[in-house]
């Protein structure tokens, strides 16, 4: 693996891969590398013939008073573990690489990026959208990998690319969770242990909001009160976005008629834990016939 830090570094480390007419595959992080993104890397891997990770903490999609500062490090390791994962290239650039001028351009997707986790963070997915150009255009990769853990993310970088016809395929990895459920996140290291204990109230949610599914319970106000009352049974766990849309559009929706996901963003002292499941009964019920 060959690490480079600058845009113009890793266009030519590119070139001749792209000469050749071999696949890119790309996996764009913010580090401090999880089973997580392991999980993007070994998907990029066996589908692509060079596959390119970037790791840089993006100020743009930070609000004033987040955590951009004490966002966890560690590019030693990081390096380490993507070695061994057969990465090719990583692109690990500073801030000053990146933004060599203060940004004027902007990539805004403002209807999906200002609602649920947007509102409780404004301006954070025209961060992250106008990052994700970015990379894209330094990498150019036929393919590029994000985790379904960011369900709205995934939607906003589909819906971008779409708009813009931006040439690259986009796909999707389930959430890799920890044993008891918790999806893995580089943000679970600011927990306590008593908080780490408490943050499993996340996914027994979106297992509470299936049950109530499944029995029978249709009027989305009445399942989405019966989650929020369900997470504050635990006393240091306050739920700030608890919402069932349409898995596809993300449309607010009043009544389950059939796959629908349960989007989460659970604050645990100031951690902020996202997390979310597409609930479709009716596929259940199939499985259970076949
Ligand atoms: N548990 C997970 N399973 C699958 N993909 C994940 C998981 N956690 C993060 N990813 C994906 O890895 C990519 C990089 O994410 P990022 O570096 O922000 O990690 P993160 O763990 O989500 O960090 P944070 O704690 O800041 O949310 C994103 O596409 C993200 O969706
Ligand atoms: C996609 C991303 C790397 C852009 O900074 C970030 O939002 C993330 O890690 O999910
Ligand atoms: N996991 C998405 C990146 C962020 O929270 O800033």
């Amino acid at each position: 693996m060959e690490t480079v830090t600058t845009i113009a570094e890793l266009r030519e480390r590119l070139a001749p891969h792209r000469r050749a007419g071999r696949t890119i595959g790309f996996v764009p992080t913010m580090g401090y590398l999880h089973e997580g993104h392991l999980t993007l890397v070994g998907r990029a891997r066996a589908e692509n013939e060079v596959t390119v990770v970037s790791i840089f903490v993006n100020p743009l999609q930070f609000g004033a008073n987040e955590d951009l500062a004490k966002y966890p490090r560690d590019l030693e390791r990081d390096s380490a573990l993507l070695e061994q994962s057969g990465v090719d290239l990583l692109f690990a650039p500073t801030v000053a690489d990146m933004y060599p001028k203060p940004m004027e351009t902007v990539v805004d997707v403002p209807k999906l990026g200002s609602e649920l986790e947007g509102a409780a963070r404004p301006g954070h997915f025209a961060g992250v959208a106008t990052v994700v150009t970015k990379l894209f255009n330094i990498v150019q990769p036929d393919a590029a990998y994000f985790g379904e853990k960011d369900y709205q993310q995934v939607a906003i970088i589909r819906r971008m690319v779409e708009d813009l016809a931006q040439p690259v395929k986009i796909i999707p990895v389930p959430t890799v969770r920890e044993k008891d459920g918790l999806a893995c996140s580089s943000r679970n290291v600011y927990l306590s242990p008593e908080q780490r204990a408490a943050a499993v109230i996340v996914p027994k949610a979106l297992d509470e909001a299936a049950r109530l599914i499944r029995s029978g319970l249709k009027d989305v106000a009445a399942i989405e009160a019966q989650i929020t009352r369900f997470i504050r049974t635990e006393p240091l766990a306050e739920p700030e976005v608890v919402a069932l849309r349409h898995p596809e559009t993300l449309a607010a929706i009043d009544t389950v008629s059939g796959p629908v996901l349960l989007l989460l963003f659970v604050r645990i002292g100031q951690t902020r834990l996202l997390d979310n499941r597409v609930i479709d009964i009716a596929s259940e019920n199939g499985m259970e016939a076949a």
